[in-house]
């Protein structure tokens, strides 16, 4: 039966089973706690039911605007940072082909607003100088810096091409139903709107328009999406059994590890499609984990690439670390490697094997080197990369990252430390009101 797996046999030379089942108990309580909204940051459990209660008429609106956008523009620019970025980028990398960007045919979906990068929104803004193109503008408070530069530039930009009236129309905001100068100017403006639920955060919120609405225009099925999450939903609910719900065995035995010392996870994947799945992982788990002084450091790498690279650290640097190897069991094409009479590479060994077998190898040679280099590894594989896989694995994430956040005793859906560097930029930016904290940091950097 196809379904997402989590082995823990590569783990156990290095932590026991009984440690991992000996968190049962807890384990439990803190799903008790998530179904039952009664743990730290209560009011931000919206995702929890979120894929069940998506309706239709949300899915055929979302669609309809995904649509219009598409028909009258070759790019939509998907401003936002954080949360309200990489679960649609991510999405899009694992479902898109690799070179949707070089072919003619389609829509593009571009990002901005993930950076505060000049040479990056300059060039940005000359590529749109030649195409036609929308914007989705998307921030929860609607107060986030990054993509507010951002959509000032391309808001000015796309007026002075087709007018205030024709840009208003090309605009769509996805922010707080109420709160936050993005709703203001929405409403001021007269764009159209998608609203992010107020118990539903950032990191958490791919499920929501913040994801949805960028991953139709990109042309994926969001339904599938949004069916293999209710999947995932009803596979690691509080009435699923410790010993068959993967949400609550990967969050064990991550804390397990934790406590033996091993206090990074780096999630191996062997596909470059998976690259910003980590990314949306890491800032998923960093955010929710990584306070008080607590919380595993989430890392990543792209196998067989940083093997390559990283590879020499992971094999033989600090024992601190223990690996999450996602990967793919089917791949969506075949390619075999051909023969070739001079074998000068002395592969023909490897004539007529598929491209996966070797990876496939690759994967389990590395696990088993890594196991004899001090380093555990959990496995978690999906069935094929498909959308109802990637919503199922989504939502698989999210739930074992509020499980692991309560067993930390931490909220799991704050993140107070992200504000620090903030202020800091605002009082050298010379905000009215940072004067003070400004000329102490100028002395502090001697600039
Ligand atoms: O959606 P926004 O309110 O613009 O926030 C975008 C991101 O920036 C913040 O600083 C937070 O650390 C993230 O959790 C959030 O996803």
């Amino acid at each position: 039966m196809s379904k997402l797996q989590v082995k823990l046999n590569n783990i156990y030379q290095f932590v026991d089973a009984s440690d991992v089942l000996s968190l049962k108990n807890k384990v439990n309580d803190c799903q008790k706690l998530i179904e039952g909204k009664t743990g730290k940051g209560s009011d931000f459990l919206g995702w929890v039911t979120l894929p069940a209660e998506i309706t239709d008429d949300q899915l055929k609106s979302i669609e309809k605007v995904a649509n219009e956008l598409r028909s009258k523009s070759e790019f939509v620019v998907v401003v936002g940072i954080g949360g309200s970025y990489l679960g649609a980028k991510a999405v899009i990398e694992a479902l898109g082909n690799s070179f949707s960007m070089l072919d003619n045919g389609g829509t593009k979906v571009l990002f901005a607003g993930n950076s505060i990068c000049e040479d990056y929104h300059a060039e940005l803004l000359k590529l749109l100088d030649k195409h036609t193109y929308s914007i989705v503008v998307i921030s929860k408070s609607g107060t986030t810096t990054e993509p507010a530069i951002a959509f000032r530039l391309l808001k000015q930009h796309l007026e002075g091409k087709v007018g205030k009236t024709e840009a208003a129309s090309r605009i769509v905001a996805i922010t707080d139903q109420s709160k936050g100068a993005l709703r203001k100017l929405a409403d001021t403006e007269g764009y159209r709107t998608f609203v992010i639920p107020d118990d539903v955060g950032g990191r958490y919120s791919v499920l929501t328009p913040v994801g949805l609405l960028p991953i139709a225009i990109a042309g994926f099925d969001i339904r599938q999406l949004v069916e293999g999450a209710r999947q995932a939903m009803t596979d690691t609910s509080v009435g699923v059994p410790f010993e068959q719900n993967p949400a609550c065995q990967y969050a064990a035995a991550r804390n397990v590890l934790y406590a033996k010392g091993k206090k990074v996870e780096i999630m191996v994947n062997y596909t470059p499609k998976l690259h910003y799945i980590t990314e949306w992982w890491k800032q998923l788990y960093g955010e929710s984990e990584g306070k008080e002084n607590k919380g595993i450091f989430p890392a990543g790498v792209d196998f067989t690439t940083d093997l390559h690279s990283m590879g020499q650290y992971i094999q033989e640097g600090e024992r601190f670390i223990f690996e999450t190897v996602v990967s793919v069991e089917k791949p969506s094409h075949t390619l075999n490697i051909p023969n070739d009479p001079e074998n000068l590479d002395q592969l023909n060994f490897l004539t007529g094997k598929r491209l996966s077998e070797v990876n496939h190898m690759a994967e389990l040679g590395t696990i088993v080197a890594h196991n004899d280099g001090g380093v555990p590894c959990i496995q978690i594989s999906i069935p094929e990369l498909s959308a109802f896989w990637i919503g199922y694995l989504l939502y698989f994430f999210e739930r074992a990252c509020a499980i692991s956040g309560y067993l930390l005793d931490v909220n799991p859906f704050d993140q107070p430390g992200v504000e620090a560097y903030k202020k800091n930029m605002f009082a050298l930016l010379g905000k009215p009101g940072f004067e003070d904290e400004g000329k102490a940091l100028r002395k502090r950097l001697g600039i």
